[in-house]
């Protein structure tokens, strides 16, 4: 079993996501905002999309949250590091705006172990990506002070300009309120009040997002799952990990899987399954 000490990431990352751990150094020197292209991520075959990870931590009765969505901290601490790994190997961490608003969360890799203060190198961060139609993502939230503080990355707001006038000058508005709080919106596509998942992952390859780490919420993940590639004919999401913890939540709390279509659901190979602390992580590949 890994060890917190570990200055490289598990080899159940590194059997997933078929690197070796020579390649898949998961520090860099921080410049600011910019891109490192030369680290080693996970990438897809289809160069049109981002290589994507969908990973959520869950219950034993498959439930993601408390009740009325109260942010719960299901995985233990080695689990917890863990998910902080993955968070360094990839270009993108995405959530949905249910999740932004609810959890505010930092996204960052701060329980990874602490690098020597001589070290010119930092661990990688993800780039916070939010999906938010509506705009509604808060300038006071921690993605937003820690990228002004210089310790996060420029949020991008994933958003779908409306089409009918009324609606648009609201939305100008708001767009120009986060612009000015540093954070960059980006437009796709979207279909019944949703942003298109096959349009949004080749706008971010566009932008250079070669690998994408899904962290949820619960309406974030049914897409996702549900998104496999049926309507395009190529995959959306290419491994997916899972943290169990040993609790019951129950009946209130929030949950993934109602109305989940199993025909809609892509085929998996099972990778890997490990114990991290108190809690299992399974590991599959969309086939
Ligand atoms: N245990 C875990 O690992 C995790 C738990 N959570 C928990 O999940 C809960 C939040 O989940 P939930 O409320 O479902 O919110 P989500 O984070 O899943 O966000 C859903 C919102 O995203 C927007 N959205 C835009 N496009 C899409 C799309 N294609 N598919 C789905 N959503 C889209 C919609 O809002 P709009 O129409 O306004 O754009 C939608 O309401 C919290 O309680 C949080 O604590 C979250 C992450 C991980
Ligand atoms: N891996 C994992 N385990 C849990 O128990 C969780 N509740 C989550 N939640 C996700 O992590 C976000 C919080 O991140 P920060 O600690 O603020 O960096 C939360 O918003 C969920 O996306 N994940």
């Amino acid at each position: 079993m890994e060890t917190e000490t570990s200055n490289q990431p598990p080899s159940l990352l590194l059997t997933t996501f078929n690197l070796s751990s020579s390649s898949a150094n998961p520090v860099s020197i921080y410049r600011g905002d910019e891109s490192e292209h030369e680290r080693v991520t996970p990438t897809s075959k289809d160069d049109s999309k981002p290589y994507v990870t969908l990973t959520f931590a869950q219950s034993l009765d498959a439930k993601i949250a408390g009740q009325n969505g109260k942010q719960l901290i299901l995985s233990g601490k080695e689990s917890m590091v863990m998910t902080h790994w993955m968070r360094t190997m990839h270009d993108g961490i995405l959530i949905g705006i249910g999740t932004a608003l609810n959890d505010n969360p930092q996204l960052n890799t701060r329980h990874l172990p602490a690098l020597p203060s001589t070290f010119p190198h930092r661990y990688h961060l993800p780039r916070p990506i939010i999906l938010d139609t509506h705009l509604r993502f808060s300038v006071d939230s921690k993605l937003v002070s820690n990228y002004r503080a210089g310790i996060g990355r420029r949020p991008w707001i994933i958003s779908s300009r409306p089409s009918s006038e009324n609606e648009l000058s609201e939305w100008n508005s708001k767009q120009q309120r986060l612009q000015a709080a540093g954070v960059t919106v980006v437009d796709v596509e979207s279909k019944g009040g949703q942003i298109q998942i096959p349009a949004l992952l080749q706008k971010l390859r566009s932008l250079g997002i070669r690998s994408l780490m899904v962290e949820g919420g619960a309406q974030i993940i049914k897409s996702f799952l549900t998104h496999a590639g049926l309507e395009t004919g190529s995959k959306c999401v290419d491994a997916i990990l899972v943290t169990t913890a040993p609790v019951f939540v129950g009946n209130d709390g929030v949950g993934y899987g109602q109305d989940l279509i199993v025909s809609q659901i892509p085929s998996t190979e099972h990778v890997l399954t490990e114990v991290f602390g108190r809690d299992v992580m399974m590991s599959l590949r969309v086939v």
